[in-house]
């Protein structure tokens, strides 16, 4: 563990120097990993811990895209890809990757596959946090534990394709075997994580639930639609207001927050735009703070599983999912954003 101070609070991280991917191999030789679900993070954890020479078998429904989607990845029928209760019976790590509201369907046939001693893995700490929901309470002699990359599947196995790494939280709720730790930091590693960053399952849903509500998804969406709407509703056109709302943030100035942070970004515009967004920021933190609160009371209660849980266990879930999607996406700003894109001058 390395001790890094984070704006003036010290935590611990897990290394990939002092925990290199031989170690990790080390400690998972004997195991068997069942990954169950082959949706976002099923295929970028699988193909990474593959890839970094793992034993790693799929577990995944049977006459579903999504095994044919496992079969073109490389998976073998009955070598390396089986339906999920034979996979959970071969695997002595089983890495419960199903959708949060699939894991509740799933739980009464997985848990009779957690002989003592096997370890049960969540990227997410959703179905134990809010148990009172899911009713998934794991038996007491196998590892409960939790890897979380701090991104999409698709970004983890994008990262490891190009030698780099995604940062990940780690969490133990259970340790029934005394080897809980290194076990959960060998597949840390193993899954393509950077840096592992320590928590629980119940701080990791509330952050994660809150972020992807908030910032990451659901409030930046928000912004940009409020932000559009004043620009159209002033006579500009729609390009204009697409490339000053978006495409300027993401092609232009947020590769220089992610650089080297906000004030490098600041700095690197015209003091005219510095006086304005110096501001005006404070405005619209006060503004959307009490969302914010709002959002993380509901989290917090529950509300938020309850939610989720309800509405992506109907049968029709994904069609419900993918008309709400196909309104955004006809919406004239993010058509007016697919022609900007086909303007890159580098597409
Ligand atoms: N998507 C991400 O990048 C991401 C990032 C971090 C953590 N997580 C967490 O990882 C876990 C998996 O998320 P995901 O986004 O990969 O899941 P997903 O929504 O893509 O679903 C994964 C698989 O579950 C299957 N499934 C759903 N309901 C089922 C049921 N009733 N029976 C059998 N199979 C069923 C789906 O067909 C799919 O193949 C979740 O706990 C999620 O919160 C996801
Ligand atoms: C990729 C995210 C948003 O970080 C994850 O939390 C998810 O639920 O998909
Ligand atoms: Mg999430
Ligand atoms: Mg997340």
């Amino acid at each position: 563990m390395a001790t890094i101070n984070f704006g003036g609070v010290l935590e611990e991280v897990v290394t990939r120097e002092e925990f290199p991917m031989e170690k990790a191999r080390e400690v998972l030789k004997n195991e068997v990993i069942a990954v169950i679900g082959y949706g976002v993070q099923g295929p970028g954890q699988a193909l990474n811990l593959k890839d970094n020479g793992f034993n790693v078998i799929v577990g995944q429904r049977k006459n579903s895209k999504t095994w044919d989607k496992a079969v073109a990845d490389g998976w073998v029928p009955g070598e390396t890809l089986f339906d999920i209760e034979e996979a959970a019976a071969k695997g002595t790590i089983i890495q419960f990757l199903l959708s949060d509201a699939g894991q509740i369907t799933l739980w009464p046939t997985l848990k009779q596959h957690l002989t003592p001693g096997k370890a049960l893995y969540f990227s997410h700490g959703f179905g134990i946090t809010y148990k009172e929901q899911t009713g998934i309470i794991p038996p007491a002699d196998v590892d409960v534990i939790l890897v979380a990359p701090k991104g999409s599947g698709t970004s983890l196995r994008r990262l490891f394709l190009a030698g780099q790494g995604l940062n990940s939280s780690y969490a133990i709720f259970q340790d029934a075997t005394g080897r809980a730790k290194e076990r959960v930091v060998a597949l840390g590693i193993g899954v393509g994580s950077g840096y592992l960053f320590e928590t629980d399952f119940k701080k990791e849903v509330f952050s994660d639930l809150t972020g992807e509500r908030g910032s990451l998804m659901g409030c930046i969406q928000g912004i940009f639609a409020a932000q559009y709407e004043t620009l159209r509703r002033n006579g500009h056109s729609p390009s204009e207001a697409f490339n000053e709302t978006v495409e300027e943030l993401t092609q232009s100035l947020m590769p220089l927050v992610a650089e080297n942070g906000m004030d490098w970004m600041y700095a690197n515009c015209s003091t005219t735009a510095q006086r304005g967004a110096l501001d005006w920021w404070k405005k619209f933190k006060d503004a959307t703070q009490p969302v914010f609160d709002e959002l993380y009371a509901s989290v917090a209660a529950g509300k938020e599983a309850a939610r989720s849980i309800a509405s992506n266990s109907t049968p029709d879930y994904r069609e419900k999912l993918n008309e709400e999607l196909k309104e955004l996406r006809e919406s004239e700003m993010w058509q007016a954003g697919a022609a900007v894109r086909k303007l890159r001058p580098n597409a």
